[in-house]
């Protein structure tokens, strides 16, 4: 087994709507970003990438090139997954949350779940996405941008699901 870590943030600038986890939510702001900024995403990516031992997203996908600007992060997802699937793992279970005084997510998790599942290749139970806020404390709290955590468990394929 080896366990992932993903941590990114976005900022807020111009725009009507936030891509998180492949999920276009309605807001006063876009993300500052040289892709989508899929804030959730990126943190998933991290958190496999790590799991695996392959580094993070930004070796991967550099910001600089030009080949990844208005990047759609699920693509990116489904690129690393297949990373993972041939260093031989598959996800036992992923756990996210994003941290964003607004907009409200509640209403969106379930659909964000299903998106990460379906570029995972793994059922929707196998991932968790929640959200909080920080009580109007920090960058987050003032409404500048949103931050998202991710944490994975990788099994060596073929090794029993609860293993
Ligand atoms: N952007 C957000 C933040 C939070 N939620 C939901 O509200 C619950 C309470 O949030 P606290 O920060 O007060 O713990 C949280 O558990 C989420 O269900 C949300 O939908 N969108
Ligand atoms: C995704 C990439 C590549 O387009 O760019 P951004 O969208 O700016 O995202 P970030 O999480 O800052 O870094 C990873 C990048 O390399």
């Amino acid at each position: 087994m080896r366990i992932g870590h993903g941590f990114d943030v976005h900022r807020f600038g111009e725009g009507d709507h936030l891509m998180i986890g492949g999920v276009a939510v309605p807001f006063d702001h876009g993300f500052v970003a040289h892709s989508d900024g899929d804030v959730l995403l990126h943190a998933v990516c991290d958190a496999l990438l790590g799991a695996c031992g392959l580094g993070d997203i930004g070796r991967h996908f550099p910001d600089t090139d030009p080949a990844w600007a208005g990047a759609d992060s699920r693509a990116l997802l489904r690129h690393v997954a297949d990373l993972a699937r041939k260093a031989g793992y598959r996800v036992g279970n992923l756990d996210a949350t994003v941290l964003a005084q607004a907009p409200k997510l509640a209403p969106h998790v379930a659909t964000m779940a299903g998106r990460i599942a379906e570029d995972l290749g793994v059922a929707v139970e196998t991932i968790n996405v929640k959200a909080t806020t920080t009580e109007r404390l920090g960058f987050t709290g003032r409404g500048e941008g949103i931050a998202a955590e991710a944490v994975v468990l990788l099994m060596r394929e073929g090794a029993a699901q609860d293993a």
